[in-house]
């Protein structure tokens, strides 16, 4: 695949991971750990790896950047945020820390879709997937306002910015297994799951 240059990707990896009890990103699933295997797939995608972490020392080796949230205490739209201001490029795939199976053909479509928008996102059976979409950094006021008041919800400043939404015939032609690349692991039975799929 060819990359779309001027394009950063961004991990976020600023979560408490209550549910999993330990650093989910850095489980392995098959000989890799999570996030070492979504940084593999982002550098054949992107010019450059931000991680959105409060503890860098964890993940200095996954990225070219590590930054912390500008804006904490507001999840993970408040990651995208700090990830869009931070980022060198205007456009940044952004991705959860723990979705072992991203793929480039997912990304790579993701970002070819937001060309002339401000944000690709894709929606799996019927539901939105923020949390692997491309923003760009027209979204970083919207999301400072929105934050202002409180309101976390990911999806919240979609009515804000042209969005486009990449439909699940379109997800197919490149990614059949829609499943599994959507797939994010919260708890130890997650983990398990996931071993099944490499193994
Ligand atoms: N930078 C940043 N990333 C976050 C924050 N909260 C969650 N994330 C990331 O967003 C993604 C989805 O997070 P969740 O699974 O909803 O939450 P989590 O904190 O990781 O896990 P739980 O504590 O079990 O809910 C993961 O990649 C998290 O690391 C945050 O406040 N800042």
């Amino acid at each position: 695949m060819r990359k779309v240059a001027g394009v950063s990707g961004i991990i976020l990896a600023g979560g408490k991971n209550a549910r999993m009890g330990t650093d989910k990103a850095l489980l392995k699933v098959g000989p890799y750990f999570i996030i070492e295997r979504i940084a593999g797939v982002l550098c054949t995608l992107v010019d450059e790896i931000l991680v959105v972490t409060a503890r860098p020392e964890l993940y200095a080796r996954y990225g070219d950047k590590m930054v912390s949230d500008i804006m904490g205490g507001h999840g993970p739209l408040g990651g995208i945020h700090a990830g869009l201001v931070h980022a060198a490029y205007p456009r940044a795939l952004v991705t959860a820390c723990d979705m072992p199976f991203i793929s480039a053909g997912l990304g790579g479509l993701l970002i070819r879709a937001a060309a002339g928008y401000d944000a690709a996102v894709p929606r799996y059976r019927g539901y939105l997937e923020p949390l692997c979409a491309v923003y760009t950094k027209n979204c970083i006021e919207v999301i400072e306002r929105q934050l202002a008041r409180g309101q976390n919800k990911i999806t919240g400043f979609y009515d804000r910015v042209r969005v486009r939404y990449v439909e699940e015939s379109d997800l197919r032609a490149v990614e059949p297994n829609l499943e599994q690349v959507f797939f994010n692991v919260n708890t130890p039975d997650d983990i398990k799951k996931a071993q099944l799929i490499v193994e």
